[in-house]
């Protein structure tokens, strides 16, 4: 069985961020995710960390005006100079948290366009490069163009395309399994083909976005499949409880502490 991740920002919504921690390290999780923890000092989310005895799987860097509906500065080459910055900022993170993988959001592009290809490979080669020295990857997600109209990187190919063209070790896929089924379905040979490419899963529902094994997808049988490809990696839970974080973890199957 895959060791998953609880999503911080998605699950254990009945607690304040910060006790978030505590409640998922209850329920038998040993890994967090979320997106972004930057309402929060390094210091405060590394003792959550600590003191609830969790590994931080995961978490992007900032994307911009998020409530203004940006999603990520990559992709944007007007934004390069502050593409660079939250860079820095999210390393800062990263080091205080020990997480080995930080998520970089495109951002909303035409996902033809020239410039805004030339600017995200400019982008990955300077986090990719930031992050090395720290042993840290950086990871690209494809997103689904109906929960994320206008986003740059909408295509699964074009990130495998991208990850060859750049060549960069510490460049990897995030390979969201709902997202997938969506974009293109083939999820089983998807990830047989893209696993050796892939830094990060994430699984939920589709077309819900609710506890895995509620959906079109068998994702028992999915995990097994990544067990049988020998996925050593995590699996973070991004979805939205459908009436209960707690009350919806029966399909949830604890790894053994490490
Ligand atoms: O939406 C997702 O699937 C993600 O993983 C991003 O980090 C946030 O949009
Ligand atoms: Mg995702």
């Amino acid at each position: 069985m895959p060791r998953f991740a609880a999503n911080l920002t998605m699950m254990f919504g009945e607690w304040s961020f910060l006790d978030r921690f505590a409640e998922a390290a209850e329920a038998g999780f040993t890994a967090v995710e979320f997106l972004f923890p930057y309402e929060h000092q390094p210091a405060e989310i590394a003792d959550r960390l600590e003191r609830n005895g969790l590994e931080q799987a995961l978490f992007n860097l900032p994307p911009g005006d998020w409530a203004a509906g940006e999603r990520g500065l990559a992709a944007l080459p007007e934004r390069a100079a502050e593409f660079r910055d939250s860079v820095a900022r999210a390393l800062d993170y990263a080091l205080a948290t020990k997480a080995r993988r930080l998520h970089v959001m495109a951002g909303l592009a035409p996902s033809g366009s020239a410039e805004a290809g030339a600017a995200y490979r400019e982008a990955l080669r300077h986090a990719c490069a930031a992050a090395a020295p720290h042993g840290i990857d950086i990871l690209i997600e494809p997103l689904n163009k109906r929960d994320m109209p206008g986003y740059f990187l909408d295509d699964f190919g074009m990130a495998a395309d991208i990850i060859a063209e750049l060549g960069l070790p510490n460049l990897k896929l995030q390979f969201d399994i709902y997202h997938r089924q969506i974009l293109h379905g083939d999820v089983t040979r998807g990830l047989e083909a893209l696993l050796p490419i892939t830094g990060h899963i994430q699984i939920a529902s589709v077309p819900l976005r609710q506890e895995p094994g509620t959906g079109e997808l068998d994702d028992a049988r999915l995990f097994a499949t990544l067990d049988e490809l020998d996925y050593a990696g995590f699996v973070g839970c991004e979805y939205r409880p459908r009436a209960g974080t707690l009350e919806g973890l029966a399909w949830f199957v604890r790894a053994p502490r490490r």
